[in-house]
């Protein structure tokens, strides 16, 4: 019977569905390599933290994320790049230009009420508050994440993380969900300039539609986004049965879990879909939103997730030792998202943490226990083994199907 079932019985059935996935640490191997020696660039500026710091659905957060991190000494273990602006021409290597020049005229104009109905067709409405910075907002953060992608491409480093881009819902022509531009597709376009096939990977509670939807139709962009799928949860797309469309059909992967995830179930599914993904794309850059509104404690009240879930999942990724690109997101409990970003950050510079928060202007914040882990707390959680087991079962078989497809493909171009 599908239904909740408890945590114990959970456990134990689940070492079956990933053997091979023991150990998710990030074998000591892996730091010979040259190219891990050198430092993670860290995308930053004030003025970057400042216009994310003004946006209404996260006040603050952006300067919490950076003290936070700042505090555990992390920034010397980095190369801190600032950011730049993304061109109009960049934007509009994915963005329609009507929609665009929208977004800059309400930079220049000041009464915004007369814009009113032109902003609901380009849903600019309560969602996606507009005031006169979005603009510049918007181009910053995205030309943050593409300042990071080039560091990759030209070899500065292997890791490069911007705390400020992952807005996943945007579309073409449309802001949604909180997100104007679509940093990340503005992203995977640069690095398709140099990397034939490119790897998304989105673990953000909520369906990462905006860059599952510019790629669904192609072979080069593989997007795998693991999401609350429940009936009027946002955005509503990301079922399991959506794998692509045309030549890119079994190129989309969906997770789609219901309330009350946990780390010792989401961890092993995640990491088992990423091997299988893997072997069958065998992609040569990737891209990790993370979103931390799956955290327990998250005002989006969804997932039970602790940092752990997101570090194991960063870290298998990391073993692949590919060019990576790191995002954030939504997650809307500021001190748990710096929590859970910081630790994020401490794996890519090969850092512990102590688990106690150090004194610094936001300490106050981290109150009552002043404790760097959050806990899971007890929520029904509404995945039964058998349906998680079926989901597995449906993605690797999906992607086995490409497998044997490619070699079709393969062996018809030599014939
Ligand atoms: O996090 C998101 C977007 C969440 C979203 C989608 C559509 C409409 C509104 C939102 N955002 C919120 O609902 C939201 C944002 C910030 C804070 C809150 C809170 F009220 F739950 F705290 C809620 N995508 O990864
Ligand atoms: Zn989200």
């Amino acid at each position: 019977s599908v239904g909740p079932c408890n945590a114990s019985q959970q456990r134990e059935d689940l070492s079956e569905l990933c053997p091979r996935i023991r150990d998710t640490t990030v074998s000591s191997k892996a730091q010979s390599d040259p190219d891990k020696q050198k430092k993670p660039v860290y995308i930053y500026s004030p003025e970057l933290i400042q216009r994310c710091d003004a946006m209404p659905k996260i006040i603050n957060r952006a300067s919490k994320v950076h003290t936070l991190i700042q505090a555990y000494g992390l920034l010397n273990s980095m190369q801190v790049v600032p950011p730049r602006s993304a061109t109009t021409e960049e934007m509009l290597g994915f963005h329609a230009e009507d929609y665009i020049q929208f977004l800059s005229l309400l930079g220049r104009q000041t009464d915004e009420e007369k814009l009113e109905e032109e902003s609901e067709q380009y849903g600019l409405t309560y969602d996606c508050p507009i005031n006169r910075h979005v603009y510049t907002y918007a181009a910053l953060t995205s030309g943050a994440s593409l300042r990071a992608a080039e560091c990759l491409m030209e070899g500065r480093s292997q890791v490069a993380v911007n705390w400020c881009g992952g807005w996943h819902h945007a579309k073409r022509d449309m802001a949604s969900g909180f997100c104007y531009i679509n940093d990340i597709v503005l992203a995977i376009l640069k690095l398709r300039e140099k990397y034939d096939r490119v790897l998304y990977v989105d673990l953000d509670v909520h369906h990462g539609d905006g860059v599952e939807e510019a790629f669904c139709a192609s072979t080069r962009v593989m997007t795998i986004s693991v999401h609350k799928y429940s009936p009027g949860f946002f955005p509503g797309s990301g079922g399991l049965d959506s794998i692509g469309v045309g030549k890119g059909r079994g190129y989309t992967v969906n997770i789609p879990l219901l309330e009350g995830a946990r780390d010792e179930e989401f961890v092993p599914l995640v990491c088992r879909v990423l091997h299988k993904a893997r072997e069958v794309f065998s992609p040569q850059a990737l891209v990790c939103q993370c979103g931390a509104d799956g955290l327990s404690g998250d005002p989006m009240d969804s997932f039970s997730l602790t940092p752990t879930a997101y570090s194991r999942c960063l870290q298998f990724m990391l073993q692949w030792r590919l060019p990576t690109l790191v995002l954030g997101g939504g997650g809307y409990n500021s001190p748990n998202t710096a929590r859970c970003w910081t630790r994020l950050t401490a794996i890519l510079c090969g850092h512990k943490l102590s688990s106690e928060v150090p004194d610094h202007k936001f300490f106050m914040s981290y109150g009552p226990d002043f404790e760097l882990n959050i806990s899971p707390g007890n929520r029904k959680n509404m995945n039964s083994k058998e349906a998680l087991r079926r989901i597995h079962n449906t993605i690797i078989e999906n992607l086995d199907k490409l497998k044997s497809s490619s070699s079709q493909q393969q062996e018809k171009t030599q014939s």
